[in-house]
């Protein structure tokens, strides 16, 4: 291949990185997008080395003030009429924003609670990713061990469970204020939400849709609880692996009486870029065409970025990411600062896949970092890339008074506008407790939002993460909203849209996963394939003949000649 480098224009690259912050991909490229925290111009003055931090990651638009397409709206509609919804369509179409908006609607316009609107994903983190937790977890089912039977019983009681076969109702089967947690949970709930669906096998699907229709004593479908279900077949499948070939969801025996609707988005917002779109929809189906081929070819060369902008890896495989990550901290002079976790008493290594945040970080100067809370919109959220540039204690910040370090010194002095909202609040009050602490907190350098050359410096002392345990409730730890960022998996990464990305296709396993790294560019001009083969193009044949029975059945199902007419 040819070893040409490819020139990044600058310009060029704040432009798509603006725009993308807060418009659709698609439309247009233009660089002036306002942003609701006005960036103060002026250089920020720093203690630490003088590096320039930039990020690859695309801030969160303002999610808010996105406008849903007919589409989309089409969705939330049917969400409003009561029906039972199932919504798909590739990487980017707004499936995410869309669920948001559905929790928005059932908790401001229903006034609905976590009681009776239960937000799941099959996994932690992807439910971490929507508000919500586990499916297994609020379910009751454990770790899905057991067969139907022992897990009815489990939640109902081994004392109910022979009435409530014979049709006695949970109440009647036994004392009403000695029901277990699950039971009550499974009673309250009037709206499930299951995102990233993909994930879930078909028996666990028929499983619950059982176990729902027997608690609550009511033979409609998932015992009349309203099923809203988001997720695209092609993306990443059920845990399994290829021997054991779990089936989709989909292919559950009560998908067709629980879903009466498959909605179809079309319209893809992420990317704008034709070629790369036609790429990505390729790769989807496993078409290896020869445009494919040349735009592959293209960008099989390291992008080369400004100074002090890098790109995040997606990996295949946590070992090579932890591995990555490591050696890149210990390529780093000086010695690393560990940070512990600490907190509720109930964490523990077993619920590690629930947090983004590690129990133990280590940090050095000049380590990459990616910040996990959001701290102001559209600037400093949730994904944005810093450098770290010292360590220091909130009271040596707080005592010199820095306008640059520290908060609210760093917001203050930084922006036109004094950042607000809850997050902010939150930052404000973690500091003023740490006042009293000798700890020295990691100062971390991070790009302003979509800019490419404002930075500001924040101290990133110890935040609360939460993560939702059905059974013992809100579980928090409290630890610094940082994990490094040289590399992260490509399953971390699903729902996720990066800015400035280098894909490494060495490892994959997965169907699905050589697609869900690459559509997570927003660019291509920002993005590094290495280690291609086309053995890293894996697909479920059975999602794809899926899909395409879906579109062919498009007018019927809102699908996506329908859709995309309204788009
Ligand atoms: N109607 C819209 N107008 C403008 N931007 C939109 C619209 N819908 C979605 N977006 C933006 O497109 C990007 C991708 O959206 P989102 O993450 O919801 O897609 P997704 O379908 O969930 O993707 P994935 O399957 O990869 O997780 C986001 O930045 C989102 O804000």
């Amino acid at each position: 291949m040819e070893n040409k480098r490819i020139k990044l224009e600058t310009s060029v690259d704040r432009c798509m990185t603006e725009s993308a912050a807060a418009q659709p991909a698609h439309a247009s490229a233009s660089c002036a997008t306002p942003s609701p925290v006005h960036v103060k111009t002026e250089p920020s003055a720093t203690a630490g080395p003088s590096t320039q931090t930039s990020s690859t990651e695309r801030p969160a638009a303002d999610s808010d003030a996105i406008q849903l397409a007919p589409a989309q709206e089409q969705v939330l509609s049917r969400v409003k009429a009561g029906h039972n919804v199932f919504f798909t369509g590739s990487a980017g179409t707004g499936k995410s924003l869309v669920l948001r908006r559905i929790v928005q609607y059932f908790r401001t316009e229903k006034n609905m609670s976590g009681d009776d609107l239960v937000v799941t994903a099959p996994t932690g983190l992807a439910g971490t990713n929507v508000g919500g937790g586990t499916l297994h977890s609020w379910a009751g089912v454990g770790i899905n061990v057991e067969s139907l039977k022992q897990t009815l019983n489990n939640i109902v009681g081994a004392e109910r469970y022979p009435a409530m076969r014979d049709g006695v109702s949970i109440f009647e089967a036994g004392n009403p204020d000695a029901l277990g947690s699950s039971a009550k949970r499974w009673i309250q709930c009037k709206v499930l939400i299951i995102d990233e669906v993909s994930m879930m096998a078909a028996s666990f699907f028929d499983k619950l849709e059982h176990m729902a229709r027997f608690i609550r004593g009511n033979e409609q479908p998932f015992g009349g609880i309203q099923l809203i279900l988001s997720g695209d077949f092609l993306q990443l499948p059920p845990i399994g692996g290829a021997k054991s070939k779990p089936r989709f969801a989909f292919q559950a025996t009560s998908w067709p009486k629980c879903v009466e609707e498959p909605l179809l988005l079309s319209n893809v917002y992420r990317q704008n870029d034709q070629a790369f779109l036609a790429v990505l929809n390729d790769i989807r189906r496993n078409v290896i065409s020869p445009r494919s081929l040349a735009f592959i070819k293209a960008h099989s060369k390291p992008v080369e970025y400004p100074s002090g902008v890098w790109p995040v890896d997606l990996c295949a495989r946590k070992k090579t990411v932890q591995a990555r990550n490591d050696k890149a901290l210990r390529g780093l002079a000086g010695s690393a600062r560990p940070f512990t976790s600490y907190g509720d008493s109930r964490d523990g290594p077993h619920l590690d896949s629930l947090f983004t945040v590690q129990r133990e970080l280590s940090l050095k100067v000049g380590a990459r970092v990616m910040l996990l809370k959001n701290l102001v919109p559209n600037v400093l959220v949730n994904g944005s890339l810093g450098e770290v540039i010292g360590f220091s204690t909130a009271a040596q910040v707080h005592s010199s008074g820095s306008a640059t370090i520290g908060v609210p010194f760093a917001l203050a002095g930084k922006f036109e506008s004094a950042p607000t909202g809850y997050a902010y609040q939150r930052y404000e009050k973690e500091f003023y407790e740490c006042l009293q602490d000798y700890t020295e907190w990691p100062i971390v350098r991070f790009r302003c939002g979509s800019s490419t050359t404002e930075t500001v410096d924040i101290l990133c002392v110890a935040h609360k993460f939460y993560a939702a345990h059905f059974d013992k409730g809100a579980i928090w730890r409290k630890q610094v909203p940082l994990a490094l960022a040289y590399a992260i998996t490509i399953h971390k990464a699903q729902g996720q849209t990066l800015e400035r990305v280098r894909v490494d296709l060495a490892g994959i396993f997965e169907a699905g996963q050589c697609y869900v790294a690459l559509s997570r560019a927003a660019n291509p001009a920002c993005l590094e394939i290495v280690n291609w083969s086309e053995s890293a193009v894996k697909i479920n044949n059975v999602a794809v003949e899926w899909y395409r029975s879906l579109e062919a059945e498009a007018p019927k199902c809102l699908g996506k000649r329908a859709m995309s007419e309204m788009n």
